[in-house]
């Protein structure tokens, strides 16, 4: 069953490609604060701001601490890159008389200049320096299927040109080096600009970050300057709210967020758990137009009054379905529902995810507002980029094996390039102890799991990202969202039990248009993933081992099991599913968009979701 040499070949060429035809340089560091392997200390972002020495001193304000107020709306900031927002009232004079104004571009009221979020100095970026090449190979993407439904679908754009997203931010774009909106931005800014409430749906690595930042930073610079409201002097009220699951992906989020913000006079914090708060409360206490935030941590400031939802304008859930499956569904309502943000319809609402199981999609509309339902791409991931294997393996033989395939990847690996290899197990003791063994056979490793410290864990994400510690054994804490450029192969030491985990997992690889290889260890113990995965495979026009397909044929009663066959992956608005009975029209308001693809895709995700 070992394919070694083809799979030799396919990681030497993964490898490669991911290596050399890299993506964005800056998107190396969007992980966060968290690049840089030479630095042997994590530095949290508030306290990378510090200020340099020669600094001109914060200009004076006489205008009260609103932490609303967007340094330099008034003065130079909106002069000099931009024209286009002077009319608006509010973001000049208005309540802040002079306060910011003397700011060029990003000055941070009483501290210092804002910090360049472009700025080069990650050592990750070093090692890949050589080959890195910024284009998102888009041709992946020319014949990709969508579909819109819901009422009055905005027109997708075709360039970022055609959007009114303000010079500033349009300034941030170029610097991104992103040369044209991928398919879901093109289809979600318009949607997101016009006002409308959305759940969208779109592979892995495909740009949902800035898909949905982008809307939201624009809005926030044209809006209408926040009154603050009469409450504790500590309170914050951020005008838009961005959830996600993880403690590392809101920090690549904000670390996104930041690049897209730069001088545009939006804040951007993050709030996380794990993290000393204190510092977190700080940051915030300096001004915060977008707050970043996994749920318990928000929850906290939440209950200590530090944070009020009160004057949300945009809610965005990445990783929507997560946030909304059992483990997070309490504490999504509670921030959602039960606290002071204003309703569906009053507040602009956007879910996202690669992945958006139908039982999901039934809960979400309870947060939404007449939303537009938007699916990009056939299945649930950007599969057709990811050679996908699976091999059986015995528990017994499976260190065995992945030591197989290292020694492979590294015979065939391309000379002196850096190819990552991310290993997913299913415990965190399991993370540990392939770790250690790794190391003890001469493979560097680290792991990452949430049993370590988030020290630990952003260190271990640093040495990983920068390549050197290019093994990286991770639990599903890394499974969602985590955009490392390099990751040339994802192996599923242990497969999941939900097959939407195993869409996030091998997603890491493959991502913006670039190739890459996943490879399962398959055995009795997942025999209730065999028919979700070979239907998954074969719709992804993959090899199907031929003992996978007849374990498939087997496979009764799994959880996983999709009877009918055919595809099973978010790309059909759950209104649309005849079995969804609570006033049609009404509800879904009939206007479908359907189109730009074939009965094929229609009729396999007609089928999806049991
Ligand atoms: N228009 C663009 N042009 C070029 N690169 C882009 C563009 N938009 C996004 N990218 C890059 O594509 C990569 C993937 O983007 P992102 O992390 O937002 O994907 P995603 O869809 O959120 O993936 P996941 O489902 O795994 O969370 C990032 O490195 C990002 O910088």
């Amino acid at each position: 069953m070992t394919t070694r040499t083809s799979w030799a070949d396919l990681a030497a060429n993964s490898a490669a490609e991911n290596v050399g035809v890299g993506s964005s340089s800056d998107s190396n560091k969007a992980a966060g604060s968290a690049s840089g392997g030479g630095r042997p200390v994590y530095v949290p972002p508030h306290l990378r701001s510090r200020p340099p020495s020669a600094d001109p001193p914060a200009p004076t304000s006489t205008a009260p601490a609103s932490s609303n107020d967007r340094p330099g709306q008034g003065g130079p900031r909106w002069a000099a890159p931009r024209n286009d927002y002077n009319n608006r009232s509010g973001y000049g004079g208005g309540g802040q008389p002079g306060g910011w104004g003397g700011r060029s571009g990003g000055w941070d009221r009483g501290r210092d200049r804002e910090v360049n979020p472009f700025g080069n100095d990650d050592d990750a970026e070093q090692v890949f320096s050589e080959q890195e090449n910024t284009a998102i190979n888009f041709d992946a993407y020319e014949d990709i299927p969508v579909e819109t439904s819901g009422d009055n679908v905005p027109p997708p754009v075709n360039t970022f040109a055609e959007i009114d997203l303000g010079e500033a931010l349009n300034l941030n774009i170029r610097r991104c080096k992103y040369v044209k909106p991928t398919p879901v931005q093109r289809y979600t800014i318009p949607i997101s600009l016009a006002g409308r409430d959305l759940m969208a749906c779109a592979q892995t690595g495909s740009g949902k970050t800035a898909a949905f930042c982008f809307p939201i930073i624009s809005g926030i610079m044209k809006g209408p300057v926040p009154q603050k409201p009469v409450r504790g002097a500590r309170t914050v009220f951020p005008l838009a709210l961005i959830l996600s699951p993880t403690r590392e992906l809101s920090m690549q989020i904000h670390e996104e967020a930041r690049k897209f913000s730069y001088q545009t006079g939006v804040k951007v914090v993050v709030a996380y758990g794990g993290a000393p708060i204190n510092q977190q409360l700080r940051e915030l206490e300096r001004g915060v137009d977008i707050l970043v935030a996994t749920p318990g941590r928000l929850v906290d400031l939440l209950e200590r009054a530090r944070v009020s939802l009160q004057m949300i304008r945009y809610l965005a859930l990445d990783e929507a379905d997560r946030m909304l499956d059992m483990g997070f569904e309490p504490q999504i309502r509670k921030i959602v529902e039960q606290m002071d943000m204003p309703p569906p319809g009053v507040r602009q609402t956007m879910l996202f995810s690669a992945t958006f199981p139908r039982e999901i999609q039934r809960l979400a509309s309870d947060f939404l507002a007449n939303y537009i339902f938007l699916a990009v791409g056939r299945v649930g991931s950007s599969t057709d980029l990811i050679v996908q294997r699976v091999e059986f393996v015995q528990e017994s033989d499976k260190r065995s094996h992945l030591m197989d395939l290292l020694h492979a990847q590294r015979a065939n690996g391309a000379q002196g390039k850096q190819a990552l290899t991310l290993v997913f197990v299913e415990t965190k003791k399991g993370a540990d102890s392939l770790e250690h063994w790794l190391c003890m056979n001469g493979f560097p490793a680290t792991t990452i799991h949430g049993d370590r410290s988030q020290q630990e864990r952003e260190q271990a994400l640093r040495s990983f990202k920068s390549g050197a510690t290019p093994i990286l054994v991770a639990t599903d804490v890394a499974a969602r969202g985590l955009d490392i450029p390099h990751v040339a192969h994802v192996v599923n030491f242990d497969l999941p039990n939900d097959i939407d985990d195993y869409v996030h997992r091998i997603g890491r690889t493959g991502r913006a248009g670039k190739t890459g290889l996943a490879t399962a260890f398959f055995n009795d113990n997942n025999a209730s993933l065999a028919k979700s995965l070979a239907d998954l495979m074969q719709e992804a026009n993959q090899e199907v081992p031929a003992w996978l397909t007849r374990y498939a044929a087997r496979s009764f009663g799994g959880r996983n099991r999709r009877p009918g066959g055919g595809g099973r992956f978010g790309g059909r608005d759950f209104r649309r599913d005849s079995s969804f009975n609570r006033g049609g029209s009404d509800y879904y308001g009939g206007g479908s968009n359907a189109g730009g693809y074939g009965g094929g895709y229609s009729a396999n995700v007609a089928s999806a979701w049991d």
